[in-house]
């Protein structure tokens, strides 16, 4: 019986087209030979699952790999100022080629090549990547933080391209940013500036109107360069009672009793708001398209070669603003861009805009911002809170340290850049929303900038204004596109915000 079950099994194991028995290893016992003919079926159920995996596995690599390559892969840079031959981009110091020429005109028809926005890969803080900007050199790009993603490029302007920015701005006229306050200092900006009921606050506040507060509205203003009415006390104690309310959002009466200022007294006497300064500097506004200075036209060229951008959105920004900071000038932090909320609309395609939008804030993908002097003494650019492990918006407003406020704490800020003319800062003021199009606004772009202690301070900002709603940007390109068709040798301008209408709507 034994026998009979052993030569059916042999039996089986022939007929699975393997090897004749007479070349196998005969086991000794039958429980041995059982168990090499299921280790032969389980091996080769196993070699098919393996197989599928590694199938798997290589799909998913190739499309990784095709997603950092189209989406975040360390792409291709242009040498600017026309020489299209020159190398780019490179980590350690070999340059990878890059033939992609940067049009002086507008490409009204790569409205496909829009919807991807490239980001450049920080890798980690100190990282240093090789990047051609002009024909005769190469410049050094070095990440200074991760949150928000931030880069300083020595050399990004020559001595003279600052010198021609500045005198350009000189003859343009330097106007004064507006401020909140006289400029005699901290304790004039303290005077009281209106007086409001609570119930007229909880409205200032109710950015949508709904008789309720929610966090995102209390952030909003907290964001907001003056920093004005608001304490960073009274937000401390907002934010605190909203985190206490179940439903998430506070009705009047729940602000009522957070809001209560009669328990301090003598933070709020009386129910004054009270004013403080936000920023004091003179600016202006450079156009860079056709028939500007070579030297703007050169910049913005560079800027577009850099960030790897299509160069119709870096083209349909906001021209160069430049600004000056004397001796006690600062600017307090804040976001250069602004959260997208349902009832804002970016002022910069206003022309495909929502008209029933309430605001219009400024949508800026990125900032570059030139040093156009060095700086003796004070004047440095603050991250307060780059790179923090976490964002916190109770934590910028803690008792007795307001890290809005720079001209109180500066020094306590995570980052601190010192000017240097001719470097150039590149920082990504919106994250990725993952899908190649620009996301949320990164909190971490909270900057600001201290106050100058000795010397002048000449800078400029070039913003790359994006809007969160692709479809809008389309739009908007597409109107830019047909009207400049219509009126050939007519460049659409964006009409831009004045400097402290930007730092009110942030
Ligand atoms: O001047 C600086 O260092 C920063 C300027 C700035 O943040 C701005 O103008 O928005
Ligand atoms: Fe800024």
């Amino acid at each position: 019986m034994e026998d009979e079950q052993e030569s059916i099994i042999e039996q089986e194991e022939y007929e699975d087209g393997d090897k004749p028995l007479s070349t196998r290893y005969r086991p000794p016992f039958r429980t041995a030979r059982m168990q090499i003919q299921r280790s032969n079926v389980c091996s080769r159920a196993y070699f098919v699952v393996v197989m599928v995996f590694f199938h798997v596995y290589i799909l998913n690599v190739i499309g990784l790999l095709l997603y950092v390559h189209y989406n975040n892969g360390p792409g291709e840079l242009v040498s600017a100022d026309g020489d299209t031959s020159a190398a780019s981009v490179s980590q350690g110091g070999t340059p990878l080629p890059s033939p992609t020429p940067v049009s002086e005109e507008l490409h009204v028809e790569d409205h496909s090549q829009s919807f991807s926005l490239p980001r450049i890969e920080g890798i980690r803080v100190g990282h240093v990547q090789q990047v051609s900007l002009v024909p005769d050199r190469m410049h050094e790009m070095k990440t200074i933080s991760l949150k928000p993603l931030l880069f300083e490029i020595p050399g990004f302007l020559s001595e003279e391209e600052c010198r021609v920015v500045v005198q350009l701005a000189q003859l343009k006229g330097l106007m004064e940013s507006q401020t909140t306050t006289t400029s005699q200092g901290q304790e004039e900006s303290n005077q009281p500036l209106l007086s409001l009921s609570t119930e007229e606050v909880f409205s200032l506040l109710d950015l949508n109107q709904d008789r309720l507060l929610q966090k995102q509205e209390i952030e909003s203003h907290s964001r907001s360069r003056d920093g004005t009415w608001l304490n960073p006390d009274n937000l401390r104690q907002i934010l605190t009672g909203l985190e206490a309310c179940p439903t998430g959002m506070l009705t009047l009466e729940d602000f009522r009793r957070v809001y209560d200022i009669s328990q301090h007294p003598g933070r709020q006497r009386r129910g004054k708001l009270r004013s403080r300064f936000k920023q004091r500097s003179k600016h202006t506004w450079l156009y860079q398209g056709q028939g500007s200075h070579h030297v703007l036209h050169t910049l913005r060229n560079r800027v577009t070669s850099l960030t790897r951008l299509p160069s119709t959105l870096v083209e349909l920004s906001e021209p160069l603003q430049v600004i000056r900071y004397e001796h006690g000038d600062f600017s307090n932090a804040h976001h250069d861009s602004s959260p997208s909320h349902s009832e804002t609309t970016c002022a910069h395609t206003r022309l495909a805009g929502n008209t029933s939008a309430l605001t219009e804030v400024s949508c800026r993908y990125l900032t570059m911002l030139f040093y156009l002097s060095s700086v003796e003494e004070g004047g440095e650019t603050t991250f307060p809170v780059a790179d923090n492990r976490t964002y916190d918006e109770q934590a910028l407003v803690q008792e007795g340290v307001d890290l809005i406020d720079t001209q109180e704490t500066c020094g306590r800020g995570n980052l601190r850049i010192k000017p240097t003319a001719g470097t150039a800062l590149l920082w990504y003021n919106h994250l990725s929303d993952g899908r190649g199009w620009m996301g949320e606004l990164d909190e971490y772009s909270l900057h600001g900038d201290c106050p100058i202690r000795h010397g002048v301070k000449w800078v400029a900002n070039n913003w790359v204004n994006v809007d969160p709603d692709s479809q809008r940007q389309a739009r908007y390109q597409r109107l830019v596109a047909q009207r400049k068709q219509a009126k050939p040798g007519m460049e659409e301008h964006y009409q831009p915000l004045s400097h402290s209408n930007l730092h009110q709507d942030l």
